[in-house]
């Protein structure tokens, strides 16, 4: 998974100089950070939608696609923003054998409810 991460941020960041017309990532950072944002909220809306009409049917591959929509779009914002998978992979790493309760707690945030 981290090869295609890899990969994928590296096409992202090849797209910053490639043609808007033939590329649909340039395009994006052509338009800018608020239409990249723009779909990055429509993206986390059709995953809503998506895991809503999954939940108990037992076929998550529409579910599936919409999610791989939302990280690429993530990716997208991220590399526009000059930083990448790696970063966001590493603060996760780091959060191995952390509870997000305890987490919470060290915040002085109540843990009743996540
Ligand atoms: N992984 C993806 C990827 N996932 C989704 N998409 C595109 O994201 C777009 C937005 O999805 P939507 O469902 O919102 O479709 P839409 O309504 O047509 O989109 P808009 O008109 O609102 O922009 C679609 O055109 C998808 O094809 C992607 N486009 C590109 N990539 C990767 O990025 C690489 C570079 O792409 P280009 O920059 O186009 O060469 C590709 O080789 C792929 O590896």
């Amino acid at each position: 998974m981290n090869d295609i991460l890899q990969h994928l941020d590296l096409i992202l960041a090849q797209r910053k100089q490639a043609d808007p017309e033939s590329s649909y990532v340039a395009s994006l950072h052509e338009k800018g950070l608020n239409r990249i944002l723009e779909k990055v909220g429509e993206e986390a809306t059709e995953v809503i939608l998506a895991a809503k009409d999954s939940a108990g049917e037992g076929d998550n591959t529409a579910l599936v696609g919409e999610v791989a929509d939302l990280w690429f779009h993530t990716l997208v914002m991220l590399s526009h923003l000059d930083t990448g998978s790696a970063a966001v992979l590493e603060c996760l790493q780091d959060r191995f054998g952390l509870s997000g309760l305890e987490e919470k707690a060290a915040r002085g945030e109540s843990t009743g409810t996540p």
